[in-house]
């Protein structure tokens, strides 16, 4: 459309609505470029622009060149009416809106049909107008999604639709900059509650989405009631407090230290802080990240409203360790170095970019640390105000426990089996992570629960006689022991290596056996690490001394233990 149609057309319409002012508009070709990404501008740039185009005199310049894209402003005002349909007046006009999966909201609506909405006491009439591309207004395609959706012009000719918003001309300022910029903000909180979440991951030096669809939420989550609630007033005091952050001049990030055994619902947690906020998860895995330089870039790509994950934090990146005689720890990954390349990842490097670039080039924006073992961790990351909340994800309480019950088989507060399972509880550490698989793989509640009572009594049973020993080797391993932690005692691992026929150095199984009096140390771990050498017995041991040395904490040991179960080692 010409600017001269443009303004044949608002004259028309402000002829129409007399007194009325109409805004019109939002019509993919009739609004601006600075407009089509409305929903990705703040709320006062919006505003601020349309000013600027609904002069008194109701001109607005219209370049031809800015093409057909996409108007997100058209957009806003869609989803925002879509939502309106259960109020009594919009229901009277749209006919029906549903939410679609990968589209958020459509609406149905039909060519002049009108809806009314009644904001702060005054009354806005929208109206959808549409028009095919040859000019023969009124033959007009299907609803919603159908051909010529959002007015782009098809190979076959297409269809413009615009809504038009008229109200009385002494409601101007308040339609301006009140409800103009409500419609936008409720429309990004309609986007915002049905788009996809994507987790970014580290592929090829670049960030690589992909669909996050963890269930996960603030109520399947199963720990302490109070935590729960502080992680949740915490989140919502973050993202509300914008203005804060604005004027104190602090950087509009928050951190949270996540710590405990391994499944204790860290992950979980994460997941669920991400789904209640509506941001992308940005998954950093730190042996992916080269260098310095490459670090620094992958942060400033992240976007806002966005979580930043650092899993397993003592594993990933070399910490230097309290009581070391001003060494590192090494063997975590080759590019733990330091002295010999000015670039490479560190500790520092990470929680500098963090503190100053990575703050300075975004806004609501959250970083992770998680660890099975808080007590290795610098004493950097520690440091008050490093972390903002510090969260402890401990083993499954009579609450969580009930939380997991309730989520998985709807079990009320008062099953005749809750006290016996409780009282089991207190006796055998289980994490949630292993309630919730035995509760899974049930289908009544009855039959999960006394499920559970044998998982626990096994269990108990496990850790009293330590039966890893009789475990191995037998062919029919009950569902209990599937997901029990078993330990690999000196006298198991003895027994096992007789089958090293071809191990020379003999002398290295005493000291593996006494490695692993030391170190408790699950039988999984140790096939994980025996298994992934090809290179005969004698390496594979060396490999597991290694292994188990590092575990112990001896400096310099370099044997892949990040890789190999790590965390697992905390079951004690
Ligand atoms: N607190 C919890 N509430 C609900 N489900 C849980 C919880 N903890 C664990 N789970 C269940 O166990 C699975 C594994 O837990 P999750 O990965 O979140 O634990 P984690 O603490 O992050 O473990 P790791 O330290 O090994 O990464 C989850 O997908 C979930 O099904």
């Amino acid at each position: 459309m010409s600017s001269g149609e443009y303004e044949r057309y608002v004259a028309m319409a402000a002829t129409a609505a007399g007194a009325a002012m109409v805004i019109n508009g939002l019509m993919n070709e009739l609004l601006p470029y600075e407009l089509r990404d409305a929903l990705t501008l703040s709320t006062a740039d919006v505003v601020r622009r349309l000013r600027a185009r609904l002069s008194p005199t109701h001109t607005v310049v219209i370049d031809e060149a800015e093409g057909l894209a996409p108007n997100q402003l058209f957009d806003a005002a869609r989803a925002y009416l879509a939502s309106l349909t259960g109020t009594a007046s919009a229901a009277r006009r749209l006919r029906a809106s549903r939410v679609n999966e990968a589209q958020g909201i459509l609406v149905t609506m039909d060519h002049g049909e009108e809806t009314v909405d009644v904001h702060d006491g005054v009354t806005y009439t929208w109206r959808l107008v549409s028009r095919n591309v040859a000019g023969n207004s009124g033959s007009f395609p299907s609803h919603g999604s159908g051909a010529g959706h959002n007015g782009r012009r098809g190979p076959h000719g297409g269809c413009h639709r615009s809504f038009e918003l008229s109200f009385h001309k002494k409601h101007k300022e308040q339609a301006l900059a009140s409800y103009l910029p409500f419609v936008v903000d409720a429309a990004k909180a309609i986007r915002d509650r049905h788009r996809d979440l994507k987790m970014h991951m580290i592929e090829y030096d670049a960030w690589t989405p992909v669909d996050l669809r963890h269930p996960s939420t603030f109520d399947t989550i199963a720990m302490d009631g109070d935590l729960k609630r502080s992680v949740m007033d915490d989140l919502e005091r973050f993202v509300r407090r914008k203005d804060y952050y604005r004027r104190t001049g602090r950087a509009w990030k928050r951190g949270y230290l996540l710590y405990g055994p391994p499944g204790t619902g860290k992950s979980s947690l994460v997941a669920a802080m991400a789904n209640y906020l509506k941001f992308d998860i940005y998954d950093l895995e730190l042996t992916e990240v080269k260098s310095n330089s490459d670090l620094r870039r992958l942060l400033v790509g992240m976007s806002n409203r966005s979580i930043l994950v650092v899993e397993d934090i003592d594993c990933s990146i070399d910490l230097p360790q309290r009581g070391d005689q001003g060494g590192e720890r090494r063997g975590r990954h080759s590019f733990t170095g330091g002295e010999d390349n000015e670039d490479k990842v560190t500790l520092s490097g990470l929680l500098n970019f963090v503190d100053g670039l990575w703050s300075t080039s975004g806004e609501e924006r959250i970083i992770v640390f998680t660890t099975n073992y808080k007590e290795r961790l610098d004493p950097a990351l520690l440091r008050p105000g490093r972390m903002d909340m510090h969260v402890h994800m401990g083993y499954c309480t009579s609450e969580s426990f009930r939380i997991l019950a309730r989520n998985y088989h709807f079990v009320e507060d008062d099953h005749t089996m809750y006290l016996e399972i409780e009282k089991l509880m207190e006796e055998v550490p289980i994490t949630p992570a292993e309630v919730a698989e035995v509760l899974m793989r049930n289908d009544g509640a009855d039959a999960a629960l006394s499920d559970l009572v044998g998982f626990l009594e096994a269990k108990r049973g496990e850790v009293g006689a330590n039966k890893g020993v009789k475990h191995h080797g037998n062919n029919k391993v009950d569902k209990y022991e599937q997901t029990m932690v078993l330990y690999c005692t000196p006298e198991y691992f003895r027994g096992v290596s007789r089958d090293y026929q071809s191990l020379k150095d003999r002398a290295m199984i005493p000291e593996v056996e006494q490695l692993l009096s030391e170190v408790p140390t699950t039988i999984e771990e140790v096939t994980d690490v025996v298994g992934r050498n090809n290179g005969g017995a004698d390496a594979a041991i060396r490999d597991l001394i290694g292994f188990l040395k590092a575990k112990r904490g001896d400096a310099g040991e370099n044997n892949g233990a990040n890789q190999d179960g790590n965390h697992n080692g905390d079951n004690k």
